[in-house]
């Protein structure tokens, strides 16, 4: 109630003295409005025993106001939609790699935001006909305020696509998407919670500041309104009644916009929360405070739901056997292609260098992985590790070197020593078929479990969509998961939302499987639910590339282990001989700390 209150009360106060200021203003004589038509023919307002309030809403219903303000909505609504566009293009210029398209972008934002609207419009009206074009008084509005709604929605734009963490874009390109298909999928229904509060802002803004189109006589809501108030002079009647129409029309804004946050709030799953755009928009029901809707949100799911931290139901043996079973079909699906060509090295990185800033990351890199070997990379902070499995999956460009995977370069080609990088870099990496689980998981926020993993399978593969449900769900029960199709990743645990992701990679048929320290944001009970799977993908045959600072399950499940120090691989060789009979100091050093340190861990 108090929350009602300090937010409608003093609108509402506002309102009522403006209203009654209305009725003093204008003579408080009791007076009655003119007939409708009278005053829409441009007579004197006629004497009527109604009252003020009668008069007001008089003019309230007054169809020659509300021509105007449908002139006002369709102004405002095709400038919203021509500028938005224009907005998102020149937002996206904002966020080129390329300086002059930025500089383009840059200065028609520069140039419309600092200068007036009005002066904006009277230079289209005037101007144009000077170079022959001749616009009417409607189009030269539309055009005027969609050219200056542009500057202001690209930058509201760029501001949510900035919100938006650059691990979503980098997750998505793993799974082969191009930068388009990200943007629509991924980004944008990600960014539209911050970009809409901004967005209604200037639809409001605008339906509003319509009223300045007069000066180029577009017979806009205000500007009949001075037509009325010119004939009979009353001044605060008809415009508290332009008021309140403008304040309706506002209203339906404000509503469209509280209906859209709701259906773009990725934290509000379908079951939760039933209240309704109005009782929102009113204060009732789920709060408009993010926090709050999402411990509402949570509330009656979690009646249903398994507690979050759950220890994982051992799995039964015949579950384990279908499950593998599942990933032995996946993997040959996968390799089926691939003609005969079991004793090639599967992954071939070849004198491979890169440098951020001049500071060399990696230095000369050798390293091959046979078709069907699980290799753990292991190594001190900074080494490398995590930029070398980029490399090879293409997330980031090489400066020097050769990487191939199955004979074939990931979207590069060879230009001399150097290696270029190709334009289609997507379908390159969705041909590649490589598999990438990341660190913090990078799960898409906005999509349940089972959208995360067939979300690839659809848009990419372009698999049939109740198939790849179909085998979304199959996958998750393989790692597990099966009831939790349903679940946003906020709602999981940080091993269930790392075993949704190695789902998601597994959904593209992987031939290769990189994971870049899968279990290190986890806490140490989580850590054994999602290495039982890793281990189970390499039972199954999957070559795969893991980067871990767990040397106990490096031991256990790596055919080779390479231990990397200061972007050079130091020592590498079955894990009997890197683990316990290291030959290099750097190595030993470094197994003695990590030794000490998981002898702390299990004090
Ligand atoms: N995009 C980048 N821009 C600039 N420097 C980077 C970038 N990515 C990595 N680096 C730097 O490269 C070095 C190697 O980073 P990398 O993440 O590959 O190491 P790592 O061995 O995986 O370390 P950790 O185990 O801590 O993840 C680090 O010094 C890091 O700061």
């Amino acid at each position: 109630m108090k929350g009602w209150l300090a937010r409608f009360a003093v609108p509402l106060c506002l309102v009522v003295l403006l209203i009654l200021g209305c009725d003093n203003r204008s003579g408080g004589q009791g007076t009655g409005g003119a007939t409708l038509s009278q005053l829409a023919g441009g007579g004197s307002a006629g004497e009527s025993q109604v009252g003020w309030l009668g008069e007001l809403l008089g003019y309230v219903v007054l169809p020659f106001l509300w021509e105007g303000a449908l002139l006002a909505v369709q102004i405002s609504a095709l400038a919203m939609i021509g500028g938005v566009f224009l907005g998102l293009g020149l937002a996206l210029m904002r966020l080129s790699a390329h300086a002059p398209i930025r500089a383009f972008a840059w200065v028609y934002i520069w140039f419309v935001r600092g200068t007036p609207q009005l002066l904006q419009l009277v230079f289209l009206y005037d101007a144009l006909p000077g170079i022959g074009i001749k616009l009417d008084t409607f189009t030269t509005a539309v055009l005027g305020f969609a050219l200056n709604e542009a500057a202001f929605s690209a930058e509201i734009i760029r501001g949510g696509i900035l919100s938006v963490n650059r691990n979503q874009t980098v997750a998505a390109a793993s799974l082969g998407m191009g930068p388009l298909l990200a943007l629509r999928r991924i980004i944008l229904p990600q960014a539209m919670r911050a970009i809409l509060p901004g967005m209604a802002n200037d639809t409001i803004g605008m339906i509003k500041g319509t009223s300045i189109a007069s000066v180029i006589f577009v017979n806009e809501l205000t500007f009949r309104s001075q037509q009325i108030v010119g004939q009979n002079f009353k001044f605060f009647t008809v415009f508290a009644a332009a008021g309140i129409i403008y304040l309706m029309l506002t209203s339906a804004i404000s509503l469209a916009q509280s209906a859209l946050e709701r259906r773009f709030n990725h934290e509000l799953e379908p079951s939760a929360g039933s209240s309704s755009s109005w009782k929102r928009f009113l204060g009732w029901g789920a709060s408009w405070l993010p926090g709050r809707v999402a411990a509402k949100a949570t509330q009656p799911a979690a009646a249903n739901a398994s507690p979050v931290r759950t220890a994982p139901r051992p799995e039964t043996a015949a579950e384990r056997s279908a499950h593998g079973l599942l990933w032995r079909e996946h993997l040959l699906a996968a390799n089926a292609s691939q003609d005969g060509a079991e004793d090639r090295p599967f992954v071939v990185c070849y004198n491979v260098c890169k440098s951020y800033g001049g500071r060399e990351v990696l230095r000369n890199l050798d390293l091959t992985v046979k078709r069907g070997e699980v290799v753990t990379i292991i190594g001190p902070s900074g080494s490398g590790k995590s930029t070398l499995l980029r490399l090879i999956n293409h997330l980031e460009h090489v400066d020097w070197g050769d990487i191939k995977v199955d004979g074939r370069y990931v979207g590069y080609e060879k230009s001399g020593a150097t290696m270029r990088p190709i334009r289609d870099l997507a379908k390159a990496r969705a041909d590649a078929r490589i598999g990438m689980v990341f660190q913090h998981f990078n799960l898409f926020n906005h999509l349940t479990a089972v959208q995360n993993i067939s979300e690839a399978p659809i848009q990419v593969y372009r698999q049939d969509p109740k198939k790849a449900h179909d085998l979304a769900l199959s996958l998750l029960a393989s790692v597990g998961l099966g009831r939790h199709a349903d679940h946003l990743p906020h709602r999981l645990s940080g091993g269930q939302q790392q075993r949704v992701a190695i789902a998601r990679a597994l959904a593209i048929s992987p031939r290769l499987m990189l994971f870049d320290e899968p279990t290190s944001a986890l806490d140490p009970e989580l850590v054994g639910e999602v290495l039982a799977v890793i281990r189970r993908l390499a039972e199954a045959g999957m070559t795969m590339i893991v980067v871990t600072h767990e040397i106990r399950f490096a031991r256990e499940v790596a055919d080779r282990v390479v231990f990397m120090d200061e972007g050079t691989i130091v020592e590498q060789g079955t894990p009997a001989e890197v683990l316990d009979n290291p030959k290099e100091e750097r190595t030993q050093r470094f197994l003695r700390m990590v030794e000490r340190e998981e002898t702390v861990a299990d004090a």
